[in-house]
């Protein structure tokens, strides 16, 4: 297991891009499934999740060309089927959130796919009932294994369009639906449908490939069912998970950096949240530049009340930037609640955040009430272990802030959605070194 040794206290300055967007390359990967047909994916990051998830399906038969380090092309030209049914599908699925996309695009194809408990982030419970219950609406039938403890779903016939109001906007569970709807007999109506820039730009591969989906970035899906789907070439747009984390590490640790490339448009509520944490963010074109701010003031609510952050479904606050905002928000000045409603274990990371002297009172698992000192003293380095993606970049921020040597443990949590990291941070001139546990 490799950790992170970060010597604090270096001043960030320079020019960074970030890398294609891990959510997004995760669904636009498995919608190759669809077609026997050469798909071209452009943009894809070199990070362990999407690293296995491409393995994955090579292992299923799937012909994978990397034509440059980050673009490649994908042909399902012979899916081996039998493989779901082996132990190593399951162990695989079992380390990977993005496994579960690949059910709805073999399920709208070939009539049948097997469900495996999927991996990703133990960040409380993340039930897949969404998923299950779209596909049943499309006539599909399940059968749990229980020795295996997988279920198998198939239809015996085509899947058929219906209306679906979906129980909530889950981003893999819509993604899934649609995949597996595209190809069905008929229309089909996804109401309350998830619609991130993830889910938008997955709709605009598809109908490049020959679907018929409208409604696209609302969260009214209609998808009527064509026969076959072709070849088509895709470019993912840049992580806009990376971009905010950018944007707090600039903010935290920066002497003005600018952000390159960023697709302004696509970046929805992301930008304006860390302004009202009195974060300066210049657009620049398609660049944001981050000046230095020796001061940031925390905003309140019109009223005079204290602020309160909180995710929701898109064009709400992504829940996978709430950590970085919290840490950037123990150097502000001023006082704001963070609510992660999604998810119930993501906020137990604050503990090594009020072991670094940061002052945050964890409310319950899901709020926090950060009291940010106005750079009054700086964090004290530590010794910690990332829980997950999110907290882990947030505490690597949190590192380069401090005064003294940190190490983070566990930095495979990161490596699954920050490609070359600590490469690309030290060129901005951060000191981060891998190392061995
Ligand atoms: C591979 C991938 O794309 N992962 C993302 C995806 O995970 P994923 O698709 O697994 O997450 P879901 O959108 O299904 O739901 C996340 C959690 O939020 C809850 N929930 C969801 C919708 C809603 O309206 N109300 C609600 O409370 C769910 O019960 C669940 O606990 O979306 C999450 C929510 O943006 C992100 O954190 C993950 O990074
Ligand atoms: C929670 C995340 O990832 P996953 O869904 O893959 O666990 C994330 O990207 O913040």
């Amino acid at each position: 297991m490799e950790a992170f040794v970060i010597e604090g206290g270096h001043q960030l300055s320079g020019t960074i891009k970030p890398q294609g967007a891990k959510n997004e390359a995760l669904q636009v990967i498995c919608a190759t499934l669809l077609t026997s047909d050469p798909v071209t994916i452009k943009n894809i990051p070199d990070i362990l999740d999407v690293n296995n998830l491409i393995k994955l399906i090579q292992e299923i038969g799937v012909k994978v060309t990397r034509i440059n380090k980050n673009d490649y092309v994908f042909q399902a030209d012979e899916v081996n089927l039998d493989y779901l049914d082996s132990d190593a599908f399951v162990n695989k699925c079992s380390s990977l959130r993005g496994s579960v996309l690949m059910i709805g695009p073999l399920l709208g194809r070939f009539g049948r796919s097997t469900i495996a408990k999927p991996g990703g982030d133990k960040i409380g419970r993340r039930r897949l009932d969404t998923h299950f219950l779209g596909f049943k609406a499309l006539g599909a039938k399940f059968r749990h294994d229980a020795t295996r403890d997988v279920y198998h779903i198939e239809t015996a016939n085509k899947l058929k369009g219906c209306y679906m109001l979906l129980d909530e906007a889950s981003v893999t569970g819509t993604a899934n639906i649609i995949m597996a709807a595209v190809m069905a007999e008929g229309t089909t109506t996804v109401y309350n449908a998830a619609c991130e820039p993830y889910i938008q730009q997955l709709c605009h591969l598809l109908n490049a490939m020959g679907a018929n989906i409208s409604g696209i970035a609302s969260n009214l899906l209609t998808i009527v069912g064509v026969k076959s789907l072709h070849k088509a070439k895709h470019t993912v747009l840049p992580d806009m998970i990376e971009v905010g984390s950018f944007i707090g590490m600039a903010a935290m640790v920066g002497n003005g950096v600018r952000i390159k490339d960023v697709a302004v448009r696509h970046l929805g509520i992301i930008p304006d949240t860390f302004r009202r944490l009195g974060i300066k963010i210049k657009i620049e074109g398609n660049d944001l530049l981050i000046p230095r701010q020796p001061h940031y003031q925390i905003d309140s609510f019109i009223d005079g009340t204290i602020m309160t952050l909180s995710d929701a479904p898109w064009p709400g606050l992504t829940p996978d930037l709430l950590s970085v905002l919290l840490v950037v928000a123990t150097q502000a000045c001023g006082c704001v609640l963070f609510h992660q409603k999604m998810f119930e274990s993501r906020l137990f990371f604050v503990d090594k955040l009020i072991d670094m002297r940061a002052q945050i009172i964890l409310c319950d698992p899901h709020r926090a009430v950060v009291i940010g000192h106005d750079r009054q003293f700086r964090l004290r380095a530590g010794r910690m272990t990332s829980p997950d993606i999110r907290a882990g970049i947030a505490l690597l921020i949190a590192a380069l802030s401090a005064e003294g040597t940190s190490r983070i443990e566990n930095i495979a949590q990161i490596d699954r959605g920050y490609e070359d990291i600590e490469a690309r941070l030290n060129a901005l001139g951060a000191h981060i070194k891998r190392v061995d546990d």
